[in-house]
């Protein structure tokens, strides 16, 4: 089962503000979707959920069109929080639950669970009001996952959160993967994707300037970089050939080289010069691979 997004566009007027997406979102991934603002993502998180109108192309589940009759297998956090703050938050989980057909014993037993699991437990007889926003927040993403969808498209998921919420929330993620879920989640932080994203796709002005399987994306892009932390100076490996970039730092330098082998051709010139404390070969950042494929920082 996957989600299939084929030559997608949609205009706003003369506007496009996706152009020409396609996508594979396979079963039991995590499908990260970066972009500055205005990129595109949340256009195309409401084409899925049909809010939106496509213009041209088509996006299917699992060789279906998603439409009203299907349209529960999709769990959705949007950007703009929503929760009515009057409401405890059993009575506001089981209004949403029985939104998506579920039985009211049955999204309370669900509900304990994600409480337990969030470590908020006494929540269930709280007002939203009464919730800190992070909490609140964590209130919002059960609603999104209650009835257990099979495709969950997460806006922004980590923003506004602790980094020890952020952490839980990626653990919910990661295991919600694990029991079959895919997800799709956009982000403004290049981190999150690398950490939780096997698939991603980076949009740039409604169009994907990188996108396939990280692994795949980092092998292709080649170059390397290497930090590397000296008592010398280490400035002559700025002329050294396959070096493409040098940057110095407090406790030394980092380059980015053209390809690993250059990396043996630098230790061994670094040989008999003084005491090295780190020479380290690492894969580029997803912000060194969006820097050269778009031409300019991505945040
Ligand atoms: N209903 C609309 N009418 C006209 N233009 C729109 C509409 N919705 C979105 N746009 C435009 O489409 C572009 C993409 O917007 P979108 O909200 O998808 O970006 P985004 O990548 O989600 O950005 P952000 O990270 O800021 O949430 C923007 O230029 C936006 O102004």
């Amino acid at each position: 089962m996957s989600l299939k997004m084929s030559n997608v566009t949609k205009r706003f007027g003369n506007f496009t503000a996706v152009d020409n997406l396609s996508l594979e979102i396979p079963e039991s991934q995590i499908f990260g979707f970066l972009g500055a603002n205005g990129a595109g993502k949340t256009t195309t998180f409401r084409m899925i959920l049909g809010l939106l109108d496509i213009t041209e192309g088509n996006i299917s589940w699992n060789g279906n069109a998603i439409n009203y009759n299907n349209s529960d297998l999709i769990g959705y956090l949007p950007e703009e929080r929503g929760l009515y703050p009057k409401l405890k938050v059993k009575d506001q989980l089981v209004y949403l639950g029985k939104l998506r057909g579920m039985q009211k014993n049955d999204v309370i037993e669900e509900l304990k669970g994600w409480l337990e699991k969030f470590r908020v437990p006494d929540y269930l007889d709280k007002k939203v009001e009464e919730l800190s926003k992070g909490n609140q927040q964590k209130i919002q993403f059960i609603s999104a996952v209650i009835h257990r969808p099979k495709l969950l498209i997460l806006d922004e998921p980590f923003s506004g959160l602790d980094p020890v919420n952020v952490e839980m929330l990626k653990q919910a993620v990661v295991d919600l993967k694990k029991q079959g879920t895919s997800i799709v989640f956009s982000s403004h932080r290049m981190e999150h994707v690398e950490e939780l994203c096997e698939y991603l796709c980076i949009m740039q002005n409604g169009s994907p300037v990188v996108h396939g399987s990280l692994k795949e994306i980092k092998r292709s892009f080649g170059k390397k970089n290497l930090f590397i932390h000296a008592d010398f100076d280490l400035e002559f490996l700025q002329g050294l050939p396959g070096v493409v970039n040098y940057k110095a730092t407090s406790e030394g330098c980092e380059l980015q080289i053209e390809k690993e082998e250059v990396s043996q051709q630098i230790f061994t010139s670094l040989d008999g010069k003084g005491f090295i404390r780190k020479f380290a070969l690492e894969e580029p950042s997803l912000n060194d691979i969006f820097i050269e494929k778009a031409g300019a920082s991505y945040e």
